[in-house]
């Protein structure tokens, strides 16, 4: 299994720059590029990366994208003197040359395929590439938006001729629309290009007709283009991750790439002067957490656009940390989607529809009475000022920005735990024992007796059950005292062994606690404080057992075929536990599972994005080959195998819609459509 994070930089493309003045060039600065690396220099990340050198991109390279009148074009200019570089500059929106840009320019491609060979071949899992001049807005025959050669379009081209792929998936979290990438793949069904960016009905730049949400692709491309229009600014953590949660994640599952390349901009973060969003650096760890678990980790990222260079900077090393396999850092900010990003979120829902499996059953009732409304809807939303609106504009001073990030970033680059994972060598447990899991000595019978006394001591007759009860509680005081990220442990009562660690953590000061439990739950913990939620996964309805907003149950079978458990996860599980915002997560698979390992495999890749990725897993000892999964999942090691996709049926959909509709004023994050009547 590749291990392994590459970091792609060559201080000779910080030669490109501004000769003239340009009001709308002029942030394109070379520091951008010396100063996010000075920064990934002082969290000691740049030492913990496989260094892999630029090169420069060769010209066969370059015309797998673009025309040979472009190449000249670009070639031709190294020789010019300022006068002419201004002109030749004139004839594209928003580029300047310099006599080194083309030099520059085929670094950045250059240093975009040798990310590219790094990973394909195995030399690492995943890396990422500091270059300038960007690429998203190049085209075949023009330079556009700071970008001369488009180079994530070129390294899609160059993995599909080089390595045989069939499906590469480009997610774009720049600000602004790659239009460049879409008009090079839009009827390549090969290549899913997904971008979010400001749009404002068409008002922000490049203002284009084909950047809302209904450019969906051409021909056999139809279905490959996804476009999600910010039509407001002052976007924040919450609009980002829902993004993910309702539009690019079940796309990307069911697509299911062989590799996964990011326009890295980071102009979509807080502070930046072109975006004007308020997403904390720390979104950028998350987003690049539920990139990983995709195409087996294969994961190439490739700077784009970013402007505020403190915010850029953290932004970069909160990327660079994730690729790592380091803790995800707690999200932070109200978890409610605005208005605005819900519409958008349910129209590209709504256009994709006749392209994917996963929306086959999705309401889109909503267009036809929409149609009649839809010149009032743009007209309300654009003079109604969202609460977002308020706070980008008394956030406006950069100075408080400035402070945010200064106190901000300080508490959340944390030490890495020096061990990720924790276990006891109870029996069985040498299947799963990895290289990064530590055993953790038993704890004496007394002591474990005065833990658990009181509310279970009836219930624990045997010595067994006692000892597994001293193994979990001395996995979870590991991890409950920072000294360990996660730990797995096997009990042969799974259910009291998730009974007895919610409680133990609760009394130990957790004040958000989550459990996930799959299976038959038995016992319930009384939960109605808050301190709780649990979320039980179980075959059927339990008699006479409602749901609350603490204490919920999915009843799902998993399907036979495959696994079906991705619009579950994606679509309730994680936005409930995101709009917690838990800080730990008990993971617990008790008798009677009915779902299989991949579905718990996703379940635990996926939740390490909450609680700083704190995870204790309580498995019933019986399940083996269970256990050596999660323990994969938890270790980092190695992307668990998720299984054969297999879409959801209208049944379970309708069950998901129903628990969504029950829950999402609680829960917001499960928005993902605005209520009928606007
Ligand atoms: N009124 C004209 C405004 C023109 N504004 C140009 C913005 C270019 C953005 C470039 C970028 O950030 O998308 C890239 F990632 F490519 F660098
Ligand atoms: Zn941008």
């Amino acid at each position: 299994m590749a291990s392994g994070t590459a970091l792609i930089y060559d201080e000779k493309m910080a030669t490109h720059k501004l000769l003239w003045s340009d009001p709308i060039c002029d942030i394109e600065v070379p520091e951008r590029l010396s100063s996010s690396y000075e920064q990934l220099k002082s969290y000691h990340l740049v030492e913990r990366c496989v260094p892999v050198p630029a090169r420069e991109g060769s010209e066969e390279e370059i015309l797998l994208v673009h025309s040979l009148e472009h190449l000249e074009v670009a070639k031709s200019t190294q020789t010019m003197n300022e006068e002419e570089l201004k002109r030749v500059s004139e004839n594209y929106d928003a580029f300047f040359f310099h006599p080194s840009t083309y030099h520059c320019a085929r670094l950045a491609v250059g240093a975009t395929l040798q990310l590219v060979d790094a990973v394909m071949s195995g030399e690492v899992r995943n890396g990422m590439a500091l270059v300038r001049p960007p690429g998203h807005h190049s085209q075949r025959n023009a330079a556009n938006g700071f970008c001369l050669f488009n180079n994530v379009a070129i390294a899609a081209e160059y993995a599909k001729l080089k390595y045989g792929l069939q499906r590469i998936l480009i997610v774009d979290w720049d600000v602004h629309h790659g239009q460049g990438i879409q008009y090079i793949f839009e009827e390549d069904p090969s290549v899913l290009y997904f971008s979010w960016h400001r749009y404002e009905h068409q008002e922000f730049w490049p203002s284009l007709k084909e950047s809302d949400y209904d450019a969906v692709g051409l021909g056999k491309g139809k279905g490959f283009n996804i476009n999600l229009p910010w039509n407001k600014v002052g976007m924040g953590n919450s609009d980002y991750l829902a993004a993910f949660f309702h539009v690019l994640l079940p796309m990307a599952f069911e697509f299911d790439p062989e590799l996964v390349i990011v326009s890295s901009g980071y102009d979509s973060g807080i502070g930046d002067p072109e975006g004007q969003m308020n997403a904390t650096p720390e979104v950028f760890a998350h987003l690049t957490h539920f990139l990983m678990q995709l195409a087996n980790g294969k994961l190439c990222v490739i700077l784009e656009g970013g402007y505020h260079l403190k915010s850029l900077g953290e932004s970069v090393c909160m990327t660079v940390k994730t690729l790592l396999g380091d803790p995800v850092p707690q999200i932070t900010g109200e978890m409610a989607p605005c208005l605005s990003a819900v519409e958008s979120i349910q129209n590209v829902r709504a256009a994709h529809k006749p392209y994917w499996k996963w929306l086959a059953y999705e309401d889109t009732s909503f267009l036809q009475n929409l149609s009649t409304k839809s010149h009032l809807l743009k007209k309300a939303n654009s003079n109604t000022s969202t609460e977002h609106e308020t706070k980008i504009t008394n956030n406006n001073n950069t100075v408080k920005v400035e402070r945010f990030l200064e106190l901000h970033m300080k508490n959340i680059l944390f030490p890495v735990p020096p061990i990720k994972t924790a276990t006891i060598g109870s029996e069985g447990s040498e299947h799963f024992l990895s290289e990064h899991v530590q055993l953790v000595k038993e704890m004496d019978k007394t002591e474990i007796k005065s833990l658990v006394s009181g509310f279970y001591a009836d219930l624990v007759e045997e010595d067994k059950i006692l000892l597994s009860l001293g193994s979990m509680l001395a996995i979870l005081d590991k991890i409950l005292k920072k000294e360990v990220c996660n730990g797995i442990a096997a009990s042969p009562t799974a259910a009291l062994s998730a009974a007895v660690a919610l409680r133990h953590s609760v009394r130990f000061g957790f004040q958000r606690v989550l459990c996930v439990f799959v299976g038959d739950m038995q016992i319930t913990p009384n939960t109605e404080d808050g301190k709780m939620l649990i979320i039980n996964i179980c075959e059927k309805e339990q008699p006479g057992k409602t749901s609350c907003k603490h204490c919920i149950s999915l009843n799902w079978k998993e399907d036979a075929e495959g696994n079906d458990f991705f619009s579950a996860v994606l679509g309730f599980i994680l936005p409930v536990a995101y709009s917690y915002q838990p800080n730990l997560t008990v993971i617990a698979v008790g008798p009677n599972r009915s779902l299989g390992i991949s579905g718990i495999s996703l379940l635990v890749a996926l939740l390490q994005g909450l609680a700083e990725s704190r995870i204790v897993a309580v498995i019933e000892d019986t399940e083996i080959s269970l256990l050596q999964s999660v323990a994969k999942a938890l270790g980092g090691a190695s992307t668990p195998p998720f299984g054969i996709y297999v879409p959801p049926t209208q049944e379970k959909v309708k069950k998901i819609k129903a628990l969504r509709d029950q829950f999402q004023q609680e829960w917001k994050m499960l928005q993902c459509s605005v209520k009928d009547g606007i």
